[in-house]
């Protein structure tokens, strides 16, 4: 089977449909006012308005206020909620929505403590640990601090390209991987060519 892949920070329509085109199983829309990647919740609806049926939507959160987070959840169609701030097990799982836990990973970041901790998340998205910066960072972190018998999905992110997403599904069998930096022109506008180099790069990986 395919690993699944994510495309994230997606901010236009065109984007969304590119994505779709090429074969990524979802995509990220980014409520976080801070990114350069931030979308408002017209831009979202309107990003998402003609997806066709089975693309996960997937809404991405650093520390937000439960008041925002429920009016996102009333006008966007979201399926699933990313937590990529220091939000703890109750506050992500208080929405009528599964979620990922995002992880900064750093050497001394203990995988199989959060997988414990976090038993309701779907899966852990493991993104790169940059000082001061909550993510969408273009960095990769070491792969083989990831153990191999995490008891939990990894969405696998940080840094991946057309030229290292294979070398990384083989090494670390993530369940997904997520890009964003990696397949765009600028921040927060995708490249078609880019998405279709980064999507023959997870199919080769499966060969
Ligand atoms: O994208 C952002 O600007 C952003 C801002 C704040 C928190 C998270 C953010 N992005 C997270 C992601 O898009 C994913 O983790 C992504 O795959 C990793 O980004 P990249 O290294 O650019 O591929």
């Amino acid at each position: 089977m395919r690993t699944r892949v994510k495309i994230c920070g997606i901010t236009r329509e065109e984007d969304a449909l590119t994505a779709v085109r090429h074969g990524a199983d979802a995509i990220g829309l980014v409520f976080v006012e801070a990114s350069p990647r931030h979308v408002s919740i017209a831009q979202a609806q309107a990003a998402i308005r003609s997806l066709p049926p089975f693309i996960a939507v997937v809404g991405l959160f650093v520390d937000a206020e439960p008041s925002f987070i429920e009016q996102v959840l009333k006008e966007v169609r979201l399926d699933m909620l990313q937590f990529h701030g220091d939000e703890s097990p109750e506050e992500c799982q208080r929405y009528a929505r599964p979620y990922m836990k995002a992880i900064r990973v750093r050497p001394d970041t203990n995988l199989l403590q959060y997988a414990l901790d976090y038993p309701r998340a779907s899966a852990l998205l493991l993104d790169a640990h940059v000082e001061g910066v909550a993510g969408g960072t273009g960095q990769r972190f070491d792969w083989s601090l990831i153990p191999a018998d995490l008891p939990m999905p990894i969405v696998l992110a940080g840094g991946l390209n057309a030229d290292n997403v294979a070398e990384a599904i083989k090494q670390v069998r993530p369940y997904a991987v997520d890009v964003s930096g990696g397949v765009e022109s600028q921040k927060g506008i995708k490249d078609a060519g880019k998405i279709a180099a980064f999507m023959r790069g997870v199919t080769d990986a499966a060969l």
